[in-house]
């Protein structure tokens, strides 16, 4: 567990983007990986903040891959928070569910002959999913967000959230359309991780 009081804030700058002009937050952990977080608005007052706990995946983020949820996710969050004013995105480097981005790719490898997103990471000695929240916990503190309004159909998300700390007061679905490509992916999340899609 990282010390959430080490959490430090690195840098700061304007990001303008097609959603909204956001303010961009970097963070870097005790052990040196270096976190953003996107700002809209006060969210330091007692008004509970739009927010969403996002992990990095290269793949679905950057590089429009189909085979999961993520790329439309962020956006969709950007665009919620763009709306409503005020929010914010706690994006950690935490790729590939934690296990990192070549590790990932070994994954869909392994799903590619028939393993579902658990079994591939299984077979590849992985916990199917390492992720930790404590560092979005020391970030947020840090921006002095008090309460959120979190965007997940992740339920062990809010549990562990709750573990560290976070307040969080109301869950906000956020499914987005599904492709072709990411049906068993969905599926396999709602069955095993019970994400309520
Ligand atoms: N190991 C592994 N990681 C994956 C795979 N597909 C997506 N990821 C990673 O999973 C993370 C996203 O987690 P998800 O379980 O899709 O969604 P979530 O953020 O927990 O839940 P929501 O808040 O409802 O979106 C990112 O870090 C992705 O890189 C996969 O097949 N294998
Ligand atoms: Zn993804």
């Amino acid at each position: 567990m990282t010390n959430i009081a080490e959490m430090k804030i690195a840098a700061e700058t304007r990001l303008p983007t097609k959603f909204a002009e956001f303010k961009l937050v970097g963070f870097e952990d005790p052990k040196g990986k270096e976190h953003v977080a996107l700002v809209l608005g006060d969210v330091t007052t007692a008004e509970p903040v739009l927010a969403r706990v996002h992990s990095e995946c290269l793949t679905g983020d950057a590089l429009y891959s189909q085979r999961c949820d993520c790329g439309p996710q962020l956006e969709a969050a950007m665009a919620k928070i763009a709306d409503a004013g005020r929010g914010v995105i706690i994006y950690l480097r935490q790729e590939g569910r934690g296990i990192g981005l070549i590790n990932k790719i070994r994954a869909y490898a392994e799903q590619d002959k028939g393993l579902d997103t658990v079994e591939a990471n299984e077979i590849l000695g992985f916990a199917p999913d390492a992720r930790e929240y404590d560092i979005a916990a020391g970030m947020l503190e840090k921006l002095g967000v008090k309460s959120l309004r979190l965007m997940t159909n992740n339920p062990k998300k809010l549990e562990k959230l709750a573990e560290c700390g976070v307040n969080v007061v109301e869950r906000l679905p956020h499914i987005t359309e599904g492709t072709p490509h990411n049906e068993y992916y969905l599926a396999t999340k709602s069955k095993k991780f019970g994400h309520m899609l």
